[in-house]
């Protein structure tokens, strides 16, 4: 209640000035489920210009939306006009949004009960679409017809199953059967609030649940690499996943499983570079980790974090149990954990030699590294050295 206080603030000013307002959306969904919150959404009948009027700190981010973001004590709050949405093209958001004054006729536009309870800032409650007897019984249905709330907002439809898996809910049979009748609108919606979605359904605690009404429902048909994957996705769906940390282990999982290429699924689902760098290390490691126990230089290699995603990964795939412990301690232990704490550079082996500088000179140190990292060789210069000429290196 603690950040609803803050923002109590908001509301009352929009109050104190002739406005109704109310916080609404996911943060009261979650408070009521007292669940942690996350962002606090205001919606108001004050329109864009008096709201921006009435709050010098702002920053007009979807004015053609009807949103203004509020910026207090350097907390943004979106700040949105009653709408309800007009012209829909494409089966994507509107283009044109319709101004209403009316609270109800705001709420009546929203995706699922539950998320279209408007809360004042004295806690009470206003839910004409008895969201809260949703909450109860732990079902997400649509706000009126589901067939008209899939076709303004297809993304829905994923929101739907992700919420399924994020907060164990399950999906009435009306609007489960909406979304296999209307499954193929998602085809107009950018990947990226596809991606988001996804993400957000793989890391939630019933992902299994999730992934078996994703096939069910045919939904997976239209999500990218995944369309001819039923099976893959049902036996996902049958693994432990309550290890699962990371948006790079649920990708990584979900790809292995699919027996997807890592590069594809990234590019288009247009997951940043980043994640994609990240997934094939994981991946890589778990890959080694299957035939092998973790040795000393594939931790190094590794680093502990790359490590721990692997073992998490493993321990689905597996069915056993993470030990995050023993990798912990065996990481620490490492004689070293980079090029840096070497105690001689390509400077020294040039030194050491006659031969002209040349790629022979990384050898060495690659070679040198891997043997002191397994422990064979002691990581001082004299005995690298020694070691080097034992070999015939230098
Ligand atoms: N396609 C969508 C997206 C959002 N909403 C409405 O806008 C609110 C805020 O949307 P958003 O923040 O995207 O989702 P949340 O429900 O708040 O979920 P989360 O907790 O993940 O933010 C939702 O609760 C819902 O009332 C909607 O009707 N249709
Ligand atoms: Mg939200």
């Amino acid at each position: 209640m603690e950040q609803f206080k803050q923002a109590a603030r908001i509301l009352r000013t929009l109050r104190e000035n002739g406005f109704e307002a109310y916080f609404v959306g996911g943060s009261v969904r979650d408070y009521l489920l007292q669940r942690p919150i996350g962002d606090i959404d205001i919606a108001t009948a004050a329109l864009p210009e008096e709201v921006m009027r009435l709050f010098p700190k702002h920053v007009p981010v979807g004015l053609q939306h009807g949103t203004v973001v509020v910026l207090q004590e350097g907390i943004p709050y979106e700040v949105t006009t009653f709408r309800t949405e007009a012209g829909y093209e494409d089966f994507r958001r509107p283009s044109e949004v319709v101004f209403v004054r009316s609270l109800t006729e705001d709420l009546k536009r929203r995706d699922f009960t539950m998320n279209a309870i408007a809360m004042r800032e004295d806690g009470t409650i206003v839910d004409p679409f008895c969201g809260r007897q949703a909450l109860e019984r732990r079902l997400i249905e649509t706000v009126g017809q589901a067939d008209e709330r899939f076709q303004e907002d297809a993304l829905r439809m994923m929101r739907g199953i992700r919420f399924v898996s994020t907060l164990d809910f399950t999906l009435c049979p009306r609007t489960e059967t909406a979304i296999r009748t209307h499954r193929h609108l998602l085809q107009h919606i950018a990947v990226e609030r596809m991606a988001v979605e996804f993400t957000k359904l793989l890391l939630g605690p019933a992902v299994s649940q999730a992934l078996q009404l994703l096939v069910q429902t045919k939904l997976h048909e239209h999500l990218p690499l995944l369309e001819q994957k039923g099976e893959e996705l049902l036996e996902a769906a049958g693994h432990n996943w309550a290890g699962i940390q990371t948006e790079t282990e649920a990708w990584a999982l979900i790809i292995w499983m699919a027996k997807a290429d890592a590069e594809d699924v990234c590019r288009q689902w247009k997951l940043p570079n980043r994640r994609l760098k990240e997934i094939l290390e994981v991946l890589r490691v778990l890959q080694q980790r299957l035939n092998q126990p973790l040795s000393a230089y594939l931790l190094y290699q590794a680093g502990e974090e790359t490590a721990m995603m692997a073992e998490r990964l493993l321990a689905a795939v597996k069915g056993t149990a993470p030990d995050a412990e023993s990798i912990r301690r065996l990481y620490k232990q490492l004689p070293m954990h980079s090029r840096q704490d070497m105690q001689v550079t390509g400077r020294d082996i040039l030194s050491w030699s006659d031969k002209p500088a040349g790629p022979w000179v990384a050898d060495c140190l690659a070679a040198a590294e891997r043997e002191i990292v397994s422990g064979s060789l002691v990581n001082e210069k004299e005995r690298i050295k020694g070691w080097l000429k034992q070999c015939n290196l230098l």
